[in-house]
């Protein structure tokens, strides 16, 4: 059972002894997006160019399927991390997008702390091959690959209709659109990443958390039904404050990452966020579908640099499994240049 916190509509929770805020985060209806209505087209760009971070609203007919999806997702995931290390590490992390992850292979919130979750990623490109899929052997049969490839169609469709509302409301047309850089059939860091987090205390646990950072990607489309993940706020009086994202049932959060910000020529607002452990004794799901742009996309970076997505994508890794003593002056690729644009 997940906790229950009642907020009351945004009024401040109590987290070790604090009042901390729960963001206002405002709301993306998809069904209005995939018709293109306008207004919901200038809301969309109005969010992603000032606040970045929005639920997505799938209740309707349109979008509604992703949820029952996302449940056998979750009973998938359960099932898989309360597996033998053994069973769950068999085939290890052939790459950064496909694989499984222990407990502690990043830098933790906490200077001096590690991660504090496990992740299983089926890459977009694996599901797709023709040829078998390079799973564990407990989540490779039949049934199990049907559920990973439901959830990364659904999430595809819901990104890419994001994406092509994004180029429109932007005026990109042709092969300048959004869309035309995010095609199947070319390769793609894309990832479907399932998070299990164990219960930790931020004073006294050695793994504890997911690091701040801005997400490498285009867009990011995360669940989770447990608290946990706070956002900073854009604005320099915001600089270091963190506020809770509550989950919302039937919705999505929607992140810009930095390679849709660059690709936008830095027109949209990517927020740094973080996870940290809730008050509770209980581990942590969370899914994201982390849509990413074709290898080859080359943009400018935060510092000004001409860097294709994959170099984009293979740097900031190199940073999140730094110690945090070695991550100090990589701030620019940790945080994708918004850390300077939240404190300016
Ligand atoms: O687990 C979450 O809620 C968020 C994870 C996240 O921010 C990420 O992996 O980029
Ligand atoms: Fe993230």
């Amino acid at each position: 059972m997940a906790i229950q916190i009642q907020t009351n509509g945004f009024k401040p929770i109590h987290y070790q002894g604090k009042p901390i805020q729960v963001a206002k985060l405002q709301s993306i209806n998809f069904s209005r997006l995939l018709s293109q209505e306008p207004a919901e087209l200038d809301k969309l760009l109005h969010l992603c160019k000032t606040e970045g971070f929005f639920y997505l609203d799938l209740q309707d007919i349109d979008g509604r399927r992703i949820l029952d999806d996302k449940a056998r997702l979750l009973e998938l995931m359960k099932r898989f991390f309360n597996s033998s290390h053994d069973e769950k590490n068999e085939i290890g992390l052939p790459s950064q997008e496909h694989g499984y992850e222990p407990v502690g292979n990043h830098a933790g919130v906490v200077d001096g702390t590690k991660d504090g979750y496990e992740i299983l990623k089926v890459s977009r490109d694996e599901l797709s091959k023709a040829s078998s899929i390079n799973l564990p052997s407990i989540v490779k049969n039949t049934h199990d690959i049907k559920v990973f490839d439901d959830f990364v169609a659904g999430s595809s469709i819901i990104t890419k209709t994001m994406l092509s509302a994004l180029s429109t409301s932007l005026g990109l047309q042709g092969g300048e659109r959004f869309e035309n850089s995010h095609r199947n059939g070319h390769k793609s860091n894309s990832t479907l990443a399932m998070f299990r987090y164990i219960p930790g205390d931020l004073k006294t646990s050695k793994e504890v958390g997911h690091q701040k950072h801005t997400d490498i990607g285009s867009l990011t489309l995360l669940f989770s039904e447990q608290w946990g993940l706070q956002v900073q706020r854009p604005g320099p009086q915001n600089h270091d404050k963190w506020e809770f994202i509550e989950p919302k049932p039937g919705h999505a959060v929607i992140n810009v990452g930095d390679s849709l910000r660059f690709a936008s020529g830095h027109q949209l607002y990517s927020c740094i966020h973080q996870v940290v452990p809730i008050d509770n004794a209980e581990d942590r799901y969370s899914i994201a579908y982390f849509l990413r742009p074709e290898n080859e996309a080359k943009y400018k970076d935060s510092n000004g640099k001409l860097v294709t997505a994959s170099e984009w994508h293979d740097a900031k890794y190199e940073v999140f499994q730094k110690e945090h003593q070695q991550q100090i002056g990589s701030d620019s690729i940790l945080m994708g240049g918004m850390e300077t644009a939240v404190g300016a």
